[in-house]
């Protein structure tokens, strides 16, 4: 007690040091380092940065939806980055957090394929990396094989519902139920009903997190007792209750069966792997893998339901790769059509429409020296819609410019690029085909008169009221 009583004016004096340091010494630093590099911005205000401008210019630009269906939504989504890129290089604060904005393609390139750097520490991530990657090579046809049994599932709920006289769908709704079907089964080899109450509260916590990054961005606020961050607290110890339980069990099985083994929980359990690490990676996999491709497959239902001729091209193609049969991983390579259909859902609304990295340390980009605690944004959605880059066309939905082009990663990039890029990635795209591939076999579809088009950016970039359709069934195949 003594030894603390004559340490608590040192201790006092480092933690006056650290906070002046973080609002002012670090800021004023960072701040004087890109000026002199001619990078400049808005002007921030104290402790609030810009957070309030960009707050409302979003606020504005998404108070209405678009008059039409069209895909020019960069004015919509990134309102401040279309306000201030006449800077080619800006920066902006959130809060103190400052945030470079780089646009120039090779400078993206040579920072992603460099540096491995994220929001997280870099030790921390080469060790999860390490332990997930080997997860997703696993047993493909197996995950095929499950892919299109939940697909199914979802496709006799569809046409339940058009027999019981449902004019309209919302497809996302059925999306997102499909695609937590299948990570679920995936991850723990059951159709497991704690899923659903996992993901629910997933989907719970996620908005609350987006309403708290609006906030100040003060040091430690996510430790300020508020209402937000009490309920975020506890909605997160619920899920990881929730997911402890699975685990356990799923250890607990005697031998584990063929579907629990080829499952991730199966391959990780078996590994020398801690608990809280299994659980932060079925976390990570959960937040990463279910909305990304539920939003792919709902963007792109909408963009075939608008563009009649593209369904009929890949709708002939399915037939004709697949001949009445479920696509197998056999198949998906030849669904040339089809992928290239993905890749242009992909390119005009990427689910992650900003890629964050964080300098740890000093770095240079070509001739930029980027300076310690600087966060560099890169807005992809502004990339794939770059007139420079695609061409006049650039806001129309044009699949074609996927077979005659090959686009470098640095244009598109969907999945990000270099040791930093998606693990899930083919996984996600499989998935994509066998549920587009077997949706338009067995449906045709146009998109309803309710349909309001009105994306906005939830951390993903979603469709605010979904994506109504209506349904057609076409002759069911052999398997189904
Ligand atoms: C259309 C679907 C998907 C898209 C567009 C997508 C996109 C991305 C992007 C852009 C990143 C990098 C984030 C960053 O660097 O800031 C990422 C990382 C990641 N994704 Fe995906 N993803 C998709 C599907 C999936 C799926 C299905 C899974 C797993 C089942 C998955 C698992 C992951 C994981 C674990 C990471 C972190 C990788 C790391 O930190 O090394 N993703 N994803």
């Amino acid at each position: 007690m003594a030894t603390l009583l004559l340490r608590l004016p040192l201790l006092i004096t480092r933690a006056v040091y650290a906070t002046f340091s973080f609002y002012m010494l670090t800021p004023r630093r960072i701040k004087k380092i890109m000026e002199r590099q001619e990078v400049r911005g808005p002007e921030p205000r104290f402790l609030v940065g810009n957070l309030r401008d960009v707050s409302s210019l979003v606020a504005e630009s998404t108070s209405k939806d678009m008059e039409s269906i069209c895909h020019d939504i960069v004015d919509r989504l990134l309102p401040h980055y279309v306000r201030w890129i006449d800077l080619v290089r800006f920066i902006y604060w959130n809060g103190v957090e400052h945030r470079l904005c780089l646009t120039e393609i090779d400078l993206i390139k040579e920072l992603l394929s460099k540096y491995s750097l994220w929001m997280t520490n870099g030790d921390d991530w080469i060790h999860q990396r390490g332990i997930v990657a080997p997860v997703f090579m696993g047993d493909k046809l197996k995950y095929a094989g499950r892919m299109v049994e939940c697909t199914n599932q979802t496709l006799q709920s569809l046409q339940k519902a058009i027999d019981s006289g449902q004019i309209e769908i919302e497809i996302g709704e059925y999306m997102n139920g499909l695609t937590s079907d299948i990570i679920f089964r995936t991850e723990f080899g059951t159709n497991y009903k704690k899923g659903k109450q996992i993901f629910d509260l997933l989907t719970v916590l996620q908005h609350r997190c987006t309403q708290t990054s609006w906030c100040l961005c003060l040091p430690g606020s996510q430790f300020f007792p508020t209402k937000c961050n009490r309920k975020i607290k506890i909605l997160k110890m619920e899920v990881e209750n929730l997911l402890m339980e699975i685990i356990e069990s799923r250890k607990r099985l005697p031998s584990m069966d063929g579907d629990v083994r080829t499952s991730w929980i199966g391959f990780l359990s078996g590994r020398d792997t801690s608990m809280q690490v299994i659980m932060d990676e079925c976390k990570t996999i959960f937040f990463a893998g279910r909305d990304t491709v539920a939003l792919l497959l709902t963007w792109t239902v909408m963009l075939l339901a608008t563009n009649w001729s593209w369904q009929d091209k890949v709708r002939a193609e399915v037939t004709g790769v697949c001949n009445g049969k479920n696509p197998s991983v056999h198949h998906h390579p030849k669904l040339r059509l089809l992928n290239m259909v993905i890749n242009e859902s992909l390119r005009l609304y990427p689910p992650a429409s900003l890629l964050p990295r964080m300098a740890f340390e000093d770095i240079k980009l070509g001739g930029l020296h980027v300076p310690k605690g600087l966060s560099i944004w890169i807005p992809v959605l502004a990339i794939h819609h770059s007139e420079d880059l695609w061409g006049k066309d650039v806001d129309d939905f044009n699949p074609e410019r996927f077979a005659s082009k090959p686009f470098s990663s640095g244009e598109f990039m969907p999945f990000a690029m270099g040791p930093r890029d998606c693990v899930g990635q083919s996984f996600a795209m499989m998935e994509a085909k066998i549920i587009l591939a077997m949706l338009v076999s067995r449906f045709s579809f146009t998109i309803s008169d309710s349909y309001r088009h009105a994306p906005v950016t939830v951390l993903t970039i979603k469709p605010k009221y979904g994506v109504q359709i209506r349904l057609k069934p076409l002759n069911p195949c052999e398997n189904c």
